[in-house]
C-alpha cells in the first residue's frame, strides 16, 4: 500500500489550477512502491504521476526532478516531470513536498526479466550516462562509504562471526580501491527490476530516480545488472548479464580503469544492498515507511561474486 497521505478532490482540483494542464477530473491511489504516495491523476488534457513524497525534504527534492526534467530533455526514456505555471517541478501539497510527472506507458517487470530486456535497460542506462555528463548539480551518494562504514559499526555486532568476517573483508577491500578514482557522473544508483516500466520488451522509460546522485558510472550498471540478471540461487544469469553489458559498452564503453574494477564493483554493488537491507532488517523503524527486503539475497550475490569473479575480456 502506498498512500500515506490522503488528498482529497477539491485540494487536488486546486493544486492542479496552478499548472498548464486542464482542469482535474479524478484521481486514484497507486499500490505499488514503497516510499511514497502515488496516485494516478486524469484531467481534461491528459493523464500524469502524482507523487507526495514521504521521506524526503523540500531542499532534496528539487535536485531529482531538474534531474528526471535535464535527462528527459535529452532523450532518455523516463518520467518526466511537469512544472507548474510559475516554472516549478515541485510544490507543497497536504504539508509535503509533491510533484506530477507525465505518466509513461507499459507496466513492471518480472522479476526474472527478458534477455531482450536486459538488452535495453544496458543501452539506456548507458544513454542515461552520456546524457547526465553535464548536468550542472553534484549530489554526494547518501549510501557511500562513508555510509557502509557507519552502517557495518550497527550492524556487525549483531551478525554471526563468518557473515561479521566477510563483512569486514568486503568493506577493507573496497577501500583499497576507492570507486572516486573511477570515471564519475550521474547514476540512477537503484535501476531496479521494479523501476522500469516495459510494453513486452519494448522499454517505456524509467521510474523512481530518488537514490540519483554523483558516483562511479560502471558502479550503476553493476547495481542495475545484480538485480536484472540475478537467478533465485543467488548466482547470475550469463546470457542476460552478457546481453545487458554488451548493450551497455556498444553506447558507452568502458574506460582500461573501469574494465580493471567490474569484478570488485560488482561485490560493491551487492555490498550496498545487502548492507542496507540488514539495516532495515535489524533495526526497524517502527511507524516508519520501511518495507523489508531479504538481506540474504546479496549475501549471496556478493559470496557468488567473490567465488566467481567475472573479467571482462
Ligand atoms: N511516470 C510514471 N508513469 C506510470 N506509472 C508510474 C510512473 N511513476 C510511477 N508509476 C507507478 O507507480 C508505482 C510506484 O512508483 P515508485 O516505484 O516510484 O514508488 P515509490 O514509492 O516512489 O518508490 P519505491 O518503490 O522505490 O519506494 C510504480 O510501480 C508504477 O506502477
Ligand atoms: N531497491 C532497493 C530498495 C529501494 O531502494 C532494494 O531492493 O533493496
Amino acid at each position: 500500500m502506498s498512500v500515506y497521505t490522503t488528498v482529497e478532490r477539491t485540494e487536488l482540483a486546486a493544486f492542479v489550477a496552478d499548472y498548464d494542464i486542464g482542469a482535474y477530473v479524478s484521481h486514484r491511489g497507486i499500490s505499488e512502491g514503497i516510499s511514497n504516495t502515488n496516485y494516478f491523476l486524469v484531467t481534461e488534457r491528459d493523464e500524469y504521476v502524482l507523487t507526495l513524497f514521504e521521506l524526503i525534504g523540500f531542499d532534496d527534492v528539487p535536485y531529482y526532478l531538474e534531474l528526471m526534467a535535464y535527462l528527459a530533455a535529452r532523450g532518455v526514456p523516463g518520467a518526466h516531470p511537469v512544472a507548474d505555471r510559475a516554472g516549478s517541478f515541485m510544490k507543497p501539497l497536504a504539508g509535503k513536498p509533491a510533484a506530477l510527472v507525465y505518466k509513461l506507458e507499459g507496466r513492471g517487470v518480472s522479476s526474472q526479466p527478458s534477455v531482450a530486456q536486459c538488452r535495453a535497460i544496458g543501452a539506456t542506462l548507458a544513454q542515461l550516462h552520456l546524457a547526465g555528463r553535464d548536468f550542472p548539480q553534484f549530489r554526494a551518494n547518501d549510501r557511500g562509504p562513508a555510509w557502509a562504514s557507519a552502517a557495518a559499526a550497527r550492524v556487525l555486532p549483531k551478525l554471526d562471526a563468518s557473515d561479521a568476517a566477510l563483512l569486514r573483508e568486503e568493506l577493507d577491500a573496497q577501500a583499497a580501491h576507492p570507486r572516486a578514482l573511477l570515471p564519475q557522473g550521474v547514476i540512477h544508483a537503484d535501476l531496479f527490476v521494479d523501476n522500469a516500466l516495459f510494453d513486452g520488451d519494448r522499454l517505456c522509460g524509467l521510474i523512481d530516480f530518488y537514490y540519483a546522485c554523483t558516483d562511479a558510472l560502471a558502479y550503476d550498471l553493476a547495481i542495475t545488472l545484480n538485480d536484472w540478471c540475478k537467478l533465485a540461487d543467488g548466482t547470475i544469469d550469463h546470457e542476460r548479464a552478457e546481453a545487458m553489458v554488451t548493450a551497455y559498452l556498444a553506447v558507452r564503453p568502458f574506460a582500461a580503469d573501469e574494465r580493471e574494477a567490474w569484478p570488485r564493483l560488482l561485490r560493491a554493488a551487492a555490498l550496498r544492498f545487502w548492507l542496507s537491507r540488514l539495516v532495515d532488517k535489524l533495526f526497524p523503524m517502527p511507524g516508519e515507511l520501511t518495507y523489508i527486503k531479504d538481506p540474504d539475497e546479496y549475501r549471496r550475490l556478493l559470496l557468488a561474486h567473490r567465488a566467481d569473479p567475472w573479467q571482462l575480456g
